[in-house]
């Protein structure tokens, strides 16, 4: 779904800065449209169909389309769903870590959600239509199918690596998606949205979309691709974008959240303001695509087809594909979360479309920065990637979807470099938490028999340590809600820092050396105090590393029934009860070696960091 764009954004990136790309792009895509010869030849297929611009657009004008806002748009939301979805990606290449953060984003406030007590309904899949698709099929020697196919399980295999828990895998390949978006297209076609005219320009196969001549390089070259575009000509059908300015404007000023963060909103906005033109929704030279309802010899524009994929998720596989029972299974969703490339597709043309067939709106567009390599887009077009497979390989999951959600504020850019991922994890999971607990363990099964002496919330009588873990989970609830995904595993991270000021106050292992009935007492407590707020870390955090505190939870002698059983009300001072019998201590992270340190050879034991994943068994941390 969202390759088109990129290959423009991508352009618009090397030869000028991002911030001046998404403030030109608005101009540039309506140059595209503008540059491009159209001829109308036929108004909308509706009852009034004389031909001509100015009919065209009084006809939108006398839209019926009563849901034409958020405020009246049918509410199907219950207060206690939450349906959020990621890009469909596609499948023109393998998955790479762009499009993996996106996913790992999203899993992190699917599993937030969870946690607080909503139904979550957890959308991601593969938008496979398209030139593109067939192009890369056929250089691979296969079928489109066979190909859709192969790069599809990828990402399949590739999430579940990364232990994303999606709830539903929609492929825009599948037939049940295929009857929704007809039966969607006659609905927009009935309300008097789509036109047919003649439509000729240069054409880059690459981004599937015409070009800005404007734009091009000598020859005609897509500055994206360096290939030449070649000339089209053919008649399309279009959607009438240009009806709904008003109404998105309006929308867009009364609900100022339907966009996030805001910066983002006012690059929606003004791009709007520079006037909607409509778009071609089909295409009479592609054969790889869902065919125009009443024209099988076009096939259906890309976006137009995989952005339903969001509605056709909902549908239940036995059940009449119809887009009235997908929508009542869910719609309309809670949470779009995309790349900033993709934004204006899902915050003007999609709820324009929705608005056309009388749907419900998203309640939230989100879009996220770039990662970066070397200051450029990582992205399938440019072949820059970083592979996710290799990172998960070397480092396991938790390590990966933590440095991500840590390390990039969530919606800006943010680049990689090796050495600040191991630095990261090393400092917070492995030290930070990972070291913290073993060193607790150690001194509460020298000193404790492993067991606690004492519930959580006796322990805490008076102790300002306590109030500062409760302030601190508290504000990363606040974070997670506002998908301030990054400040929120700072605040539990936060809480670590505190407990290893904490404990390296009180010394404990001193005031046992100490002895002494009130000196042990004191010390026994403290391990208590710690313990409990490994538990509350282990629950905060287990949105963004659900195996990391998993381990954790298991290291306080809590079965995994119990860690899949917690909710956000475990984060709640007090869970910890004496007499609860802990585990010995085992390493919950196994530290990576940096390549200084393994004298120049691998950065990292990958035998050492792919077990651990697996037991926190392999290595011992460094202990108090
Ligand atoms: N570098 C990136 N940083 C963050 N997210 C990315 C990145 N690349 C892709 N994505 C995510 O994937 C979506 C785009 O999916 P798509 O399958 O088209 O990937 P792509 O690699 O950008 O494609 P291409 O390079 O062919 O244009 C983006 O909207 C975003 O959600
Ligand atoms: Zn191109």
């Amino acid at each position: 779904m969202a390759a088109r764009v990129q290959h423009s954004l991508q352009f618009q990136f090397q030869g000028s800065s991002l911030t001046t790309f998404l403030l030109s792009s608005s101009s540039s895509f309506r140059k595209s449209i503008n540059k491009t010869q159209i001829n109308l030849r036929s108004k909308c297929f509706s009852s009034s169909s004389t031909s001509s611009t100015s009919t065209r657009s009084a006809a939108a004008l006398t839209c019926t389309c009563s849901s034409s806002d958020l405020n009246s748009a049918p509410v199907t939301t219950k207060k206690d769903l939450f349906v959020l979805t990621t890009p469909l990606y596609y499948v023109n290449a393998p998955p790479h870590m762009g499009s993996a953060y996106s996913t790992i984003a999203a899993d992190a406030i699917a599993r937030f959600q969870r946690l607080t007590g909503k139904k979550v309904v957890f959308i991601t899949g593969t938008d496979e239509h398209g030139e593109k698709i067939a192009t890369a099929a056929a250089a691979g020697g296969s079928t489109p199918n066979d190909h859709c196919d192969t790069i599809s399980q990828a990402y399949r295999v590739l999430w579940k690596d990364l232990d994303i828990s999606y709830d539903k895998f929609i492929r825009t390949t599948d037939p049940k998606h295929e009857a929704i978006v007809e039966e969607f297209y006659s609905k927009v076609l009935a309300n008097g949205d789509i036109y047919r005219a003649d439509y000729e320009g240069l054409y880059c196969v690459n981004c599937e979309e015409y070009k800005d001549e404007k734009e091009l390089l000598e020859n005609n070259c897509c500055p994206m691709h360096l290939k030449p575009c070649v000339s089209r000509k053919e008649d399309n059908y279009f959607f009438a974008l240009s009806k709904y300015q008003k109404k998105l404007e309006d929308i867009l000023e009364r609900n100022p959240d339907f966009v996030q963060p805001l910066y983002r909103l006012n690059e929606v906005q003004n791009w709007i303001k520079t006037g909607l033109k409509d778009f071609s929704i089909s295409r009479a030279s592609v054969d790889w695509g869902i065919r125009v309802p009443n024209d099988p010899k076009q096939t259906i524009y890309v976006w137009f087809d995989a952005l339903l994929g969001y509605i056709s998720a909902l549908s239940e596989d036995q059940e009449q594909p119809r887009l009235q029972t997908a929508i009542s299974s869910g719609w309309p969703a809670s949470l779009h979360l995309i790349g900033k490339d993709i934004l204006r597709f899902h915050a003007v043309y999609w709820p324009a479309m929705l608005m056309s067939a009388g749907l419900s709106l998203p309640n939230t567009v989100f879009g996220h920065g770039f990662l970066t390599k070397d200051g450029m887009k990582m992205g399938k077009s440019l072949g820059n990637t970083l592979e996710p497979n290799e990172l998960v390989h070397r480092f396991g999951p938790d390590a990966v979807r933590y440095f991500f959600l840590r390390e990039v504020e969530f919606g800006n850019d943010g680049d990689y470099s090796e050495e600040r991922f191991i630095n990261i994890v090393n400092a917070h999971l492995a030290n930070t938490i990972g070291n913290l607990l073993n060193r607790t363990l150690g001194l509460l099964k020298k000193n404790c028999q492993s067991t606690l002496v004492a519930d959580s919330s006796d322990a805490a009588e008076g102790i300002e340590f306590k109030d500062t873990v409760e302030k601190l989970v508290e504000k990363s609830k606040v974070e997670y809600e506002s998908l301030q995904l990054s400040s929120a595993c700072e605040s539990v991270m936060e809480i670590g820092n505190a407990g290893n000021l904490y404990i390296d106050s009180r010394a404990p292992w001193s005031l046992f050396k100490q002895g002494g009935a009130s000196f042990d007492s004191a010390a026994k407590q403290d391990l208590v105090l710690i313990l409990e707020a490994m538990r509350i870390i282990a629950v905060a955090l287990s949105p963004v590393t659900p195996n990391l505190s998993l381990r954790i939870y298991r290291q306080l002698g809590y079965t995994d029934q119990q860690f899949h059983a917690a909710t956000w009300s475990d984060t709640k001072w007090g869970g910890l009860k004496g007499g609860q019998v802990m585990a010995p201590p085992n390493p919950i992270f196994a530290r990576i070696e940096t390549v200084a340190e393994a004298g120049g050879g691998p950065a990292v034991d990958k035998k050492v960091s792919k077990k651990m994943e697996k037991s926190p068994r392999s290595q011992s941390a460094i202990g108090a």
